[in-house]
């Protein structure tokens, strides 16, 4: 006798190998970087909404952190303003202050919340200021041993976790732009993304930080290697900081930042590839690099 195989059984297969990771992430606190690069296109991003969807319903409580870089700069060039970085970090102007608001909170973001929303009634847009979630700092970086006026760029002093812990409470999935207002002079401040998915995954005690990038993850000898780095403890991760530049510089500090802070990894993956979030969540075959604590800090946090 033969016995047919019904063409379904693969699907059911998937989803049975997945039973150790749901359980393993049931009700976990999941922190997802969207950076700008990775939401040029359209069908890339809307495969990102619908597997954050999927994360909830699996019982995962997803926050979303949103890029913006390559939209900045197109409606900077629009307006006719320049584009500067120094150490990955955009000098912001006031009138860039503006555009940054501008394009952050009123058009990616909300695009995220209505590509999400598709599969129910679970994205809440926010920025940082609301509700006083990000407190900013003036951000002064030192570069060839200077300190460098880079304008209304932040840095995180403090994060209320408030609004977050109701929305989460409630099923909803916030998606965050990142802005935060100042204590010092009442202003908003432009926050670099990583930066601000990396406080939000230490104060939510986050089991892990997903950052979706451009690349297939930390290069060795970049921009001259192939190699992508698979895993680095935080010690190791610490030691190579200094050679980093561009992207990385924010995103790797925000991932040492992250899992020193109790988080249990730190992800940079390819957005690229379409479903990586489900890949690196619910599989043995996640791509990319991840940074995990020092022996013994995973030691005190077990
Ligand atoms: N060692 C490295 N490995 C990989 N990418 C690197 C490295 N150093 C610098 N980069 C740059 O960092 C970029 C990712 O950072 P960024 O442009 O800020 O992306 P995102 O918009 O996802 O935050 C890559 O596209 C690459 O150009
Ligand atoms: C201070 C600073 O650099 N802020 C970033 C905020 C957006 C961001 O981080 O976007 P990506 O994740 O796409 O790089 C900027 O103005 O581009």
């Amino acid at each position: 006798m033969t016995v047919s195989v019904h063409p379904a059984l693969a699907k059911a297969q998937s989803l049975g190998d997945a039973l150790p990771w749901l359980a393993r992430h049931q009700g976990r606190t999941v922190v997802v970087k969207l950076g700008g690069h990775a939401m040029v296109d359209e069908d890339l991003t809307a495969a990102f909404a619908r597997d954050v969807a999927f994360l909830r319903y699996a019982g995962l409580r997803p926050v979303v952190v949103h890029g913006g870089g390559p939209q900045i700069d197109a409606e900077l060039a629009r307006r006719g303003l320049e584009r500067e970085f120094r150490a990955g970090l955009r000098v912001t102007s006031p009138p860039a202050m503006d555009v940054v608001r501008m394009v952050l909170a009123g058009q990616v973001q909300r695009e995220l919340v209505g590509l999400i929303n598709r599969f129910g009634p679970l994205a809440v847009g926010m920025t940082g200021e609301d509700a006083d979630t990000l407190t900013a700092v003036r951000h002064v970086p030192w570069i060839d041993g200077e300190p460098v006026d880079i304008g209304r760029v932040g840095d995180i002093r403090r994060v209320d976790t408030g609004a977050l812990e109701g929305l989460l409470a409630d099923g909803r999935i916030p998606v965050v732009s990142p802005l935060a207002r100042s204590a010092e002079d009442g202003l908003v401040y432009n926050v670099n993304a990583d930066t601000v998915a990396a406080a939000l995954a230490t104060a939510l005690r986050a089991e892990a930080l997903v950052m979706l990038t451009d690349v297939a993850g930390l290069y060795a000898g970049w921009p001259h290697g192939d190699e992508v780095i698979q895993r680095l403890t935080a010690g190791e991760l610490e030691k190579l900081l200094p050679e980093l530049s561009d992207g990385m510089v924010p995103k790797m500090t925000g991932c040492l930042e992250a899992v020193r802070g109790g988080v249990g990894a730190a992800r940079v993956i390819d957005g690229r590839i379409p479903h990586s979030v489900l890949l690196e969540m619910f599989t043995d075959d996640g791509v990319g690099t991840v940074i995990v604590p020092d022996p013994d800090e995973a030691e005190v946090l077990r």
